[in-house]
């Protein structure tokens, strides 16, 4: 049997990095993971990262409407996974942060699947500095967010770098009020363990929940392009410029001076950039709620 962990957590919250780390351990390990993304947008930009650290089996979905994770395509991505390699030992699942993660496990207990796939459970990732400004969500997305901690059976309260000690204690105990069941660890950077998870699950009776949809909610996504290179200041500035509805951003900006195109990754009003060394789509995607008139400014 294939283990099969699911990854949920909200837009930017650090699934990726949460990932990557997980991938790493599981190959010192000596396993065989594969992995399966539901990006957002048409841009496979977390799966870029993924493919990069390695020969890791991977399947996307990149699918149309960002808040449906379309348990159809999952399963469908399920059955090449099996098809195409037979030495898989565990698959990692990371689903859109706009998805609800009983969504994804629809799929996944798909009876086609179930003599060769066993369900672990679902890791979720909160980010510390998004939960603790959550009642400036709008109500349903606010909603998603809690849906996607009640329902994990492991949380880990990431980028916990960003707020103060007493602000941890306070959104620990606020977890643990509406997850009791959850062990909750402080993470930066997705940098949990993976054995721990694995021990945790163990001991776990998997979500087998109905499906409750976080379909059709208010959210979009567009695609932003660049005509000229520009000065990341200007981008900086820019984005301070945005409303708090723009919740997610990724791709590649082209920046003056420098030879490829930059990653640029924005998430709850935090910027980050990394040098590429490939040159990579000049292209960024957004997602948020009433993000239509949104342009950069050539
Ligand atoms: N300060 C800080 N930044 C973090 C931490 N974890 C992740 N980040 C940054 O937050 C951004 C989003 O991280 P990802 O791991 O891509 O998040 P994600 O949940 O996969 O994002 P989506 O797939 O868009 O939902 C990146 O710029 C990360 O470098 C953390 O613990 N602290």
């Amino acid at each position: 049997m294939i283990d099969v962990y699911l990854y949920s957590g909200f837009l930017g919250s650090g699934k990726t990095s949460l990932l990557l780390h997980t991938i790493a351990q599981l190959k010192a390990a000596g396993k065989k993971p594969a992995v399966l993304m539901n990006e957002f947008g048409e841009l496979p930009i977390d799966s870029d990262t993924v493919t990069e650290s390695g020969d890791v089996p991977l399947k996307e979905l990149l699918s149309g409407c960002i808040c449906c994770t379309g348990s159809e395509k999952t399963e469908a991505q399920l059955q090449a996974l099996l098809e195409d390699y037979d030495d898989i030992d565990v698959i990692l699942i990371e689903t859109t942060g706009a998805a609800h993660p009983v969504e994804a496990l629809d799929a996944v207990y798909s009876p086609f699947f179930a003599d060769r796939l066993q369900v672990k459970g679902i890791v979720t990732v909160a980010d510390a500095l998004r939960f603790v400004h959550r009642e400036e969500l709008s109500p349903r997305i606010h909603a998603l967010l809690l849906e996607q901690i009640r329902h994990a059976h492991v949380i880990a309260l990431n980028k916990s770098d960003l707020v103060t000690d007493s602000q941890l204690a306070t959104i620990s105990m606020e977890l643990a009020n509406l997850n009791p069941s959850a062990p909750i660890v402080q993470t930066v950077q997705g940098k949990l363990d993976f054995s721990f998870i694995e021990k945790t699950l163990s001991q776990e009776k998997a979500a087998q929940q109905p499906i409750i949809s976080g379909k059709h909610l208010p959210l979009s996504s567009k695609v932003i392009s660049f005509s000229r290179p520009v000065q990341q200041e200007e981008v900086e500035e820019w984005t301070k410029s945005l409303p708090d509805t723009v919740y997610r951003m990724k791709g590649y900006i082209p920046i003056v001076g420098v030879k490829n195109p930059m990653l640029f990754q924005y998430a709850y009003g935090m910027v980050n950039w990394m040098p590429e060394y490939v040159k990579m789509p000049e292209r960024l995607v957004m997602i948020g709620e009433g993000i239509g008139e949104i342009e950069w400014k050539d």
